[in-house]
């Protein structure tokens, strides 16, 4: 089934004032951008009460109030860039997989997908079926007025780690079997991926986003040398398979100190950086490429003063690089205080955009 023609640049907003869109392109924003990931989410009361008696995926499913979620951060907070309320799992869910998300558990697959016959089992995705998140994105890009909106998708290892797993895990060894004992169905399985990510990300470039993340949350749990031959072409296929688009692309995962360098050389414009490795490093492994990230999500517990300090410290650091996009280093936590990101964004937006 082919995907859509996307939207050519010419019929995208076109938001010259916005900084996010000028750093992620490498140029001077008025002001240093800032955003969070999972910044929609648990930790804001106002997501819990619009969450209250509706299932994770329905929630991402429902127009109205996916759109609703996506803007409650930007009010309070004042990010520079949306992003899109829906999860890793919303493509496979509408393809048809059995898959669920258990609160405080995560992704659940109903039946794993281990053997060359599960793979030639999966559904392909008919972008007819992630309507309802195309609709979402044509309300936002109508209600967001000058803010970005950020569209994204699981890269093919992410997905691939739960379908094969059943569930989240911690050392994903039955993911890292499969794709040493049987490299032909794992690169069968990760093609299959790729084809159903980009096509995901597709509907939401032809609804109108303004630009595109790729997590691939837990390729840090592999070497490089493993990355480099079972997944960085898969995930190149994704981001190439956007180029054309001409919108900004981002790449991010978790534990990937080791891995930016190939992670830039995916193709994307942005890498996402955790809060291991200092953002003056990270140019440097990843040079050429505008950096997103690093605050240790768990900082925001340590008080208004350790927090004040780290962002100064990354602030400084990031100034080593192209261009900057401050962001936490992982998802906002459930517990988080919503008033510490409120006093990360005006900070940030205090201080000095280049050295
Ligand atoms: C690995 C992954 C998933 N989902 C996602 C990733 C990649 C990013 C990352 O590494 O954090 C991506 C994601 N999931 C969600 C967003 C929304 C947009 C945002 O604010 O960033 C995004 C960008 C909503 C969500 N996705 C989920 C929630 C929580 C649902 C709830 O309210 O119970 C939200 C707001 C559920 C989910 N879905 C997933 C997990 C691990 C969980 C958490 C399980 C838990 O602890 O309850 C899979």
């Amino acid at each position: 089934m082919s995907a859509p023609a996307t939207t050519p640049s010419s019929h995208r907003r076109a938001l010259p004032g916005s900084a996010f869109l000028t750093a992620v392109r490498g140029g001077t924003p008025m002001h240093l951008p800032v955003w969070f990931m999972r910044q929609a989410g648990r930790s804001l009361p106002e997501y819990r009460r619009a969450r209250q008696g509706t299932a994770m995926l329905e929630s991402c499913l429902t127009p109205d109030l996916a759109c609703e979620i996506t803007l409650q951060p930007v009010r309070r907070y004042g990010v520079d860039a949306a992003i899109l309320f829906s999860d890793i799992v919303v493509p496979l869910k509408v393809a048809g997989v059995g898959v669920d998300i258990v609160a405080g558990t995560g992704p659940v697959i109903e039946s794993p997908v281990r053997t060359a016959a599960d793979v030639a089992d999966l559904p392909h995705l008919d972008p007819a079926q992630a309507e309802p998140v195309a609709q979402a994105v044509r309300l936002l890009t109508a209600e967001l007025g000058d803010t970005p909106l950020i569209g994204f998708a699981g890269a093919p290892f992410t997905l691939a780690s739960y379908l094969v797993e059943g569930g989240p895990s911690r050392n994903h060894e039955r993911t890292k079997a499969l794709m040493h004992a049987e490299p032909a169905t794992w690169h069968a399985l990760l093609d299959h991926l790729a084809e159903l990510t980009l096509g995901f990300l597709q509907v939401q470039v032809g609804a109108g986003v303004d630009a595109v993340q790729l997590f691939d949350s837990w390729a840090g749990a592999l070497s490089e040398r493993d990355y480099r031959e079972f997944v960085l072409p898969h995930s190149t296929k994704v981001l190439a398979g956007l180029a054309d688009a001409g919108l900004p692309r981002i790449h991010f995962g978790v534990g990937t100190g080791e891995l930016l360098g190939a992670m830039g050389e995916a193709g994307a414009d942005v890498v996402g950086v955790d809060w291991r490795v200092p953002l003056d490093a990270a140019t440097r492994r990843a040079p050429g490429t505008v950096l997103q990230g690093n605050l240790d999500p768990a900082v925001l517990f340590a008080g208004p003063d350790v927090v004040d300090a780290e962002v100064r410290r990354i602030v400084a650091e990031g100034h080593a690089a192209p261009a900057h996009v401050f962001n936490l280093g992982h998802g906002v936590l459930p517990e988080t205080d919503p008033d510490a990101l409120h006093r990360v964004v005006e900070l940030v937006h205090s201080l000095p955009v280049r050295a």
